[in-house]
């Protein structure tokens, strides 16, 4: 068995560089999985249309990725001209790229008919420019067009393109059915054909319903994939590696309406060889990787040669890739469960008088608590982080945020951590008509709170200096906890067992936008503990409340020097409506400024 193999650092003739902070992450990777060259697509936003463009983009990947060559292309759009080809050709972009109206990721300003593009084949004809083919037809339902066969019945217009512009080099990019294979083989040598290494795995069961696998084009049947990897095993000189590695941020990719797109850079050639040792085709490897896209489109790399060792051991793959999300412009799509919003006060947080942002987000029903507290540890992570998607996704600027979750940790209640959501709140909570009560006597934990089942407006809020707040000419937070107790006389917790005493307090304080700033403190009645985020690197110890008379908040916010927000958000569905209450008060306090943003629980 072949258990370490030398070879020169592959080619990717697809791949998706993005832009941005996502091409960020994405350019340094390229190196990482084995690649030192690559063809770039255009598909930007806006879309790569001008040589000063793709000249520009290229500069920008060549700062992140010195070691990388890159091919540039165009998109293929009315604004290109057969002036602008030749002027492409002069600096050196290599080819354009073709996608049919909205079958893609920004496809909006693709293709409708080919007829208006002959001038412009003409001229790459001539200049020796490469046209690249999303090989696709757009869905109609009315012609029996769907994701199927929408590869297969594009096949004419290749057929009829390279009748048109024989010498016209084409690549019928990201191959997935035997149909596609047997035309690009018919074809002369002018057609050349990229292969992702994901179509060499999955057929259509592993996307169906699994949104990591969904691309497009989307995988086939099995005697599809079979076709494409006998193209492989018989190392045909016109098919080669493009991964269209095309990654998207998680909460584009996890939702309903996933976009199209496996990322596969970081990996790329430990991944391909792991595919093609499994059906036999690792000797192919080199042909397929290195050396058949090269000599398709004749080039070389321009003395960033190097040379790869692959050592086949264990590897555990990350499960993400992290890059700031906040930036990234988001869709205008917000959820449907997104019932308020009053005012984008998140472009100009500096108005709010109180720094102030409530989001109150519930995520699993109160109802379904012990569903959330039965959950592993690793999944509660998970669908922490899921809800740091959600507040990434409803708030983009680049502010800081601290943010409060409110979690139940054990079965019966996590009934005043809210209250340290009032106070990092740096409200005067007496003004708000809440029904939160603290009490300065010490914790007793003979005497059982009150499950009154009323709503208690009337009762004193004492101690409310209390409350957490950044300290005047200060960066730091602080909240002074006067050797109190914090109890609370509401009525959700009679839901739970009655004849609990409030027993946990918690607090968990992290940005969203740095998870690994996720520092938890939790105190919980006469136990203290503290949690990282990571579930491995849990840590309790014992330690008595009292000890803690004091807790400055600022060390567990210490990271942060700049919060413009702060977040609440609450997995139990009563919290959300002590939160409401405050809500109200806050909107009515300051309503012209303060946007409150309320979203329903989703199940509901
Ligand atoms: O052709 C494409 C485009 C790509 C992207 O997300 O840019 N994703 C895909 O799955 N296919």
């Amino acid at each position: 068995m072949q258990t370490t193999i030398t070879l020169p650092a592959a080619c990717d003739f697809h791949l998706h560089a993005r832009q941005g902070v996502l091409m960020e992450m994405v350019a340094p990777r390229i190196a990482e999985g084995g690649v030192s060259l690559c063809y770039v697509m255009p598909n930007l936003k806006p879309p790569i249309t001008s040589t000063e463009q793709a000249l520009e983009y290229k500069a920008q990947l060549e700062r992140l990725a010195p070691n990388v060559t890159f091919l540039m292309s165009l998109y293929l759009c009315p604004e290109l001209t057969p002036e602008e080809i030749r002027k492409a050709k002069k600096h050196g972009i290599v080819g354009v790229k073709s996608y049919p109206r909205g079958v893609t990721t920004n496809s909006e300003s693709g293709i409708e008919s080919y007829a208006i593009y002959y001038p412009v084949f003409k001229a790459m004809e001539e200049v020796g420019l490469i046209l690249n083919l999303h090989g696709e037809l757009p869905s109609d339902a009315d012609q029996d067009i769907c994701v199927m066969n929408a590869e297969e019945k594009f096949l004419v217009h290749l057929k009829q393109l390279h009748n048109d512009f024989p010498k016209l080099k084409i690549v019928l990019e990201h191959a997935t059915t035997k149909a596609a294979v047997d035309t690009v083989k018919d074809l002369g040598d002018t057609i050349g054909c990229t292969i992702t290494i994901h179509h060499l795995q999955l057929i259509v069961d592993d996307w169906a319903g699994q949104c990591h696998n969904f691309c497009k084009p989307v995988a086939k049947f099995p005697h599809d994939r079979q076709a494409l990897r006998d193209v492989v095993l018989e190392e045909h000189p016109r098919f080669f590696l493009g991964t269209d590695s095309a990654p998207h941020p998680a909460y584009l990719k996890e939702c309903a309406h996933s976009c199209a797109g496996v990322f596969t850079t970081p990996l790329a050639i430990p991944y391909l060889a792991t595919v093609l040792d499994s059906f036999g085709a690792i000797n192919c490897l080199r042909k397929f990787a290195c050396e058949n896209g090269k000599k398709f489109y004749g080039v070389s790399e321009e003395g960033k040669y190097r040379e790869i060792t692959l050592v086949k051991e264990t590897l555990l793959v990350p499960h993400s890739y992290s890059f700031d999300e906040s930036v990234e412009e988001r869709k205008g799509t917000f959820p449907s469960h997104y019932i308020k919003k009053k005012k984008t006060l998140m472009a100009c947080p500096e108005q709010l008088p109180l720094e102030l942002i409530l989001a109150v987000f519930t995520f699993i029903p109160a109802r379904d608590l012990c569903r959330y507290l039965s959950l592993s540890k690793a999944l509660r992570y998970e669908i922490r982080k899921i809800i740091v998607e959600r507040i990434q996704r409803e708030f983009k600027t680049g502010n800081n945020y601290l943010l409060v979750t409110i979690e139940p940790l054990d079965t019966y209640s996590s009934g005043p951590t809210h209250i340290f959501d009032l106070m990092l709140c740096d409200v005067d909570i007496l003004s708000l008509n809440t029904r939160f009560k603290i009490n300065d006597k010490a914790f007793d934990n003979s005497s059982p709170i009150k499950h009154d089942k009323t709503f208690d407006n009337s009762s004193p809020i004492k101690h409310a200096k209390i409350i957490g707040r950044k300290l005047q000419g200060t960066e730091r937070w602080e909240t002074i906890l006067h050797n109190s107790h914090i109890s609370i006389g509401s009525t959700w917790l009679s839901i739970f067992d009655p004849s609990q005493t409030i027993r946990n307090v918690s607090l968990h304080v992290f940005s969203p936008f740095d998870l690994k700033h996720e520092t938890t403190y939790v105190s919980k009645g006469s136990l203290t503990f503290k949690i990282n985020l990571e579930p491995e690197s849990i840590k309790w110890w014992n330690s008595n409340i009292d000890d803690y008379s004091t807790i400055v908040v600022s060390n567990m916010i210490r990271e942060f020097d700049d919060f413009q927000s702060l977040i609440v958000m609450s997995l139990v569905e009563e919290v959300i409506v002590n939160a409401g209450v405050l809500l109200t008060a806050i909107e009515e306090k300051w309503q012209d400024d303060v946007e409150c943003v309320v979203i329903e629980d989703p199940e509901d």
